[in-house]
């Protein structure tokens, strides 16, 4: 994995005009080449906003002299479809996702747009369907597809513009466990094929527990980030804010509450069982 920042936000304010308080409130972090990040937050945190401003969707206010750099390039007026083109975000529903009448065309859409040669098209579309897994599907109507199997092409068609960053905006949000196993299975994949750098805005825990780096936003603010086991051991500060926290950290800050001292290097749920029979044999 390379280590240079494919992402740098710094000193990011931005206020919707119509609102008094801003939505994102003087933000500053970095994103790792080929890293999973994930940002959770409750509802009305500034999690979707922070996505369309590294796209460009939005400008930041001015004050605090912001910067925002994706994959080496400032992002500028002049700049945003450079920009653009190398960040695919995956949306929540996916029946809102689709232009073509097929599943093909639909892939080949974003291509389209931006100019591809018809002969490179044949190659790249069918390429991208196989994939996700949907070769069988090529010809299919996207509406008759299940919400796992849409959200699948909906990736395929990000995929097929070779875009460096990935965002999942809530995108695994209304499937069932399997479909969104599934998805972030291929994610996970894809990621790994083609070093694709994965930002994922979600309130599953289980999703967020996949990162290289967790961002928490409240109110506007990013409050606290760092690994996931830095992040999901602040049980008290995520509680506050409403926000789950994983079964094991909750295990694990019980424990402590009950005078069980527990050692630092406990990672996974495996480790504390094994570690709690071994205190149980020598009791
Ligand atoms: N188009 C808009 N116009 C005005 N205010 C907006 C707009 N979009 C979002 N906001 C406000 O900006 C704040 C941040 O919203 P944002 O959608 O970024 O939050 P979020 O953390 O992604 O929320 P959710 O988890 O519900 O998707 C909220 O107070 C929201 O009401």
């Amino acid at each position: 994995m390379a280590t240079d920042n494919i992402i740098k936000i710094k000193n990011v304010s931005f206020s919707y005009p119509e609102s008094d308080a801003p939505a994102i409130d003087n933000i500053s972090f970095n994103v790792k080449r080929g890293s999973w990040t994930s940002i959770i937050g409750h509802n009305g945190s500034g999690k979707s906003t922070i996505i369309r401003l590294i796209n460009g969707l939005l400008v930041p206010d001015e004050n605090g002299n912001p910067s925002i750099e994706v994959d080496g390039i400032k992002l500028t007026d002049d700049t945003v479809w450079e920009v653009r083109n190398r960040v695919g975000i995956v949306f929540q529903n996916p029946d809102n996702q689709f232009v073509g009448t097929t599943v093909a065309d639909d892939v080949a859409f974003g291509l389209e747009n931006r100019g591809i040669p018809h002969s490179e098209m044949v190659k790249i579309v069918p390429e991208a369907i196989k994939a996700v897994g949907m070769s069988e599907y090529t010809n299919a109507e996207p509406a008759n597809l299940s919400g796992g199997q849409k959200q699948r092409v909906a990736i395929a068609g990000i995929l097929a513009i070779k875009p460096k960053i990935i965002v999942l905006d809530e995108a695994t949000s209304m499937l069932d466990p399997e479909g969104r196993n599934q998805i972030l299975s291929i994610v996970k994949n894809m990621k790994e094929k083609y070093d694709l750098t994965v930002i994922s805005i979600t309130h599953d825990i289980d999703e967020a527990n996949m990162a290289d780096q967790v961002l928490v936003m409240n109110d506007g603010k990013l409050i606290t980030q760092g690994s996931t086991k830095t992040v999901f051991s602040q049980v008290s500060l995520l509680k506050n804010i409403g926000l789950d926290v994983p079964f094991f950290e909750q295990i694990k800050e019980k424990l402590q509450q009950n005078a069980i001292k527990l050692p630092d290097n406990l990672d996974s749920e495996k480790e504390l069982i094994n570690y709690l029979c071994q205190l149980n044999s020598k009791m």
